[in-house]
């Protein structure tokens, strides 16, 4: 086997959390990827009562960037505010997509650790394929290495 065919089965660790808007979506996102044999760690909410987008997407970020989940999928009405609350965690690069392009590109080129989706923007086919593009893609590295470092470094 190659050593990019080894990368590319090894299982990765996926957090997943949302707010309210999201719940079944995430959930059909976390049976997608177990059933391809990620390890998935969600951290809900289970219930459906509206809750506050911040806190959810901090608790994923948080465990991305301790290095208790390799990877996360974050999911709101928009993707916007999760999106937005989790970049505020050191360490983390999280885009919003809704387009498979999109979702592989922010691996390839921006070293993205984290892939927020909008519930009220995809269905789940569309969502489930944005997921796909973002675990199978690599970091490319090189030139866009130097940019990542970049944004890392405004970070302070
Ligand atoms: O999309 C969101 C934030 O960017 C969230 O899903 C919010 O829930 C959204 O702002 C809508 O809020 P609501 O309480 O469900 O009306």
């Amino acid at each position: 086997m190659s050593e990019k065919a080894l990368v590319m089965s090894t299982a990765k660790r996926i957090v997943l959390s949302s707010d309210h808007a999201a719940i079944e979506l995430r959930q059909a996102i976390a049976r997608h990827i177990e059933a391809k044999g990620f390890t998935v760690q969600d951290i809900g909410p289970t219930t459906p009562e509206s809750t506050h987008y911040p806190k959810h997407g901090e608790a994923a970020a948080r465990a991305v960037a301790s290095g208790e989940a390799d990877l996360g999928v974050i999911l709101c009405g928009t993707g916007q505010g999760i999106m937005m609350a989790a970049n505020k965690v050191k360490g983390i690069r999280c885009g919003v997509c809704s387009d498979t392009f999109s979702a592989k590109m922010i691996r390839a080129h921006n070293n993205a650790n984290m892939l927020s989706i909008g519930a009220r923007v995809v269905g789940e086919g569309l969502a489930l394929e944005i997921v796909d593009a973002f675990l199978g893609a690599e970091f490319e590295g090189g030139r866009h290495g130097t940019r990542v470092d970049m944004i890392t470094e405004i970070e302070g």
